[in-house]
């Protein structure tokens, strides 16, 4: 093995599966506190140890690019980001849900306001990032300009503007898990998440065995980002209409348009029903969720469309779901009751049009206290040919339709393409 040409960058390996010798013990965190202070920061820097009062550090899966960085030499692992300017450019929250340690359990509510209200810990030379970032854009789906030329939507030159550009409010949100609270969504002993954690990410977090004093855990996994389409404040104002998708991520059709799911029309449908609102005087949010493949990935997920298409008697509605399971072990591993954690976050107690046929999405967000008074399925003329097997698999699964649910003759007679069309 080629030796280190300098020792200099090797410094001795801490470890953080106990706590350190030093005397300064961490800020203590106060999850579910209204007021910040009291809460405290979330602070995952690795630049001082003695700082650190979370089990991982910030970025989400980031964390192992930025260890790249360190470790070519393109990055001084003792950078701190220099947040001039950065701060958001409107204001959410807070709401009443910050204050319920049981509402948001799997972000931080202050995530984009920690230079605002731990301004005492940054002049103590903290090292304390946001873990939310809210900027604007405008956006642009071809889609959406077809709509335009049909007639459906219309440019009113400020949210949808010519050649189809919209106006947007885009916040990027990274997790911030507090543990206890996952553990009481899923159900299980707080210790027994923490061991399984620990397990199945290889090890890579031992204080989530050793460390019961460390409540909150940054997973190294993507979050979401939300894009509102008109008033932000609307949001939480019980006199005005708000039309919500959550949209769970779907490289392949979402990008690349791929036509064996519903997933990019029906976006582009949702983000239609939003503006339509919006331009009615309400507002609308997508919330969009790194969960590729319901959460179980883009390898599995291509995996299962081969096995699909390659069975006796080729891709049928009625083993949409056997085949998932037999590479997976398991249809969906989403885990749709912390999607609504987003929702709260925002202020939102109702949802007047829910662009969704999910069931899982569906209880989860009236079981977490949120009223939903309509939910809009994908138009008819909106599925792909390719799709019609995993809208059929769907709706007799439970997924919701205005149309005749399809019985076992109708499900088996359902057919995809096969790989060789
Ligand atoms: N594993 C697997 N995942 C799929 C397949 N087709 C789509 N997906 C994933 O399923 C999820 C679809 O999420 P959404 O678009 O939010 O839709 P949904 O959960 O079906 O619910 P709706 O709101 O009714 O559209 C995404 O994570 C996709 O990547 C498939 O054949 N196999
Ligand atoms: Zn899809």
């Amino acid at each position: 093995m080629e030796k280190p040409k300098t020792t200099s960058k090797y410094k001795h390996i801490v470890l953080t599966s106990h706590p350190g010798r030093t005397s300064q013990k961490p800020v203590s965190i106060n999850w579910g506190e209204i007021d910040a202070m009291k809460r405290g920061p979330i602070i995952g820097t690795l630049t001082n140890p003695a700082q650190k009062n979370v089990i991982g550090t910030h970025s989400g899966s980031y964390s192992v690019y930025r260890a790249l960085a360190i470790a070519s030499g393109s990055l001084q692992a003792n950078h701190r980001p220099d947040l001039t300017n950065t701060s958001p450019v409107v204001h959410i929250g807070p709401y009443p849900s910050w204050s319920d340690r049981d509402k948001i359990v799997s972000l931080d509510p202050f995530g984009a306001v920690v230079g605002e209200v731990f301004q005492d810990y940054y002049q103590k030379e903290y090292d304390i990032r946001p873990t939310i970032a809210i900027t604007k854009a405008h956006i642009n789906m071809p889609e959406l300009q077809e709509v335009v030329n049909q007639g459906i939507l219309q440019v009113d030159g400020k949210i949808l503007k010519d050649n189809g550009n919209l106006v947007v409010t885009k916040i990027a949100v990274d997790p911030v898990w507090y543990l206890p609270g996952i553990a009481k969504r899923l159900n299980v002993p707080e210790s027994y998440l923490r061991q399984v954690l620990f397990q199945q990410t290889g090890g890579m977090f031992p204080e989530l065995v050793t460390r019961p004093d460390l409540q909150v855990f940054l997973p190294p996994i993507g979050g979401n980002t939300v894009y509102i389409i008109g008033d932000v404040e609307a949001i939480s104002d019980p006199d005005k209409v708000l039309a919500v998708r959550v949209h769970d991520e779907c490289n392949g059709s979402d990008v690349f348009g791929s036509d064996i799911c519903t997933c990019r029309p029906y976006l582009v449908h949702g983000i239609e029903v939003c503006i339509q609102t919006a331009q009615a005087g309400g507002v609308g949010v997508i919330v969009y969720l790194r969960k590729e493949g319901r959460a179980l990935g883009e390898v599995t997920k291509f995996l299962v469309y081969n096995a699909r298409k390659r069975q006796e008697g080729g891709d049928r509605a009625d083993a949409y779901f056997t085949r998932t399971e037999c590479v997976a072990g398991v249809q969906d591993m989403r885990f749709q009751e912390l999607m609504p954690d987003v929702l709260h976050w925002l202020g939102i107690t109702r949802i007047d049009r829910l662009v969704s046929m999910s069931d899982m999405k569906y209880n989860a967000i009236v079981n977490s206290g949120i009223e939903v008074i309509e939910r809009i399925a994908i138009p008819d003329d909106r599925i792909p040919e390719d799709a019609q097997v995993e809208i059929a698999a769907k709706q007799a699964a439970g997924y919701y339709t205005p149309n005749t649910v399809p019985d076992a003759i109708a499900l088996s007679q359902i057919k995809g393409r096969s790989l060789s069309e």
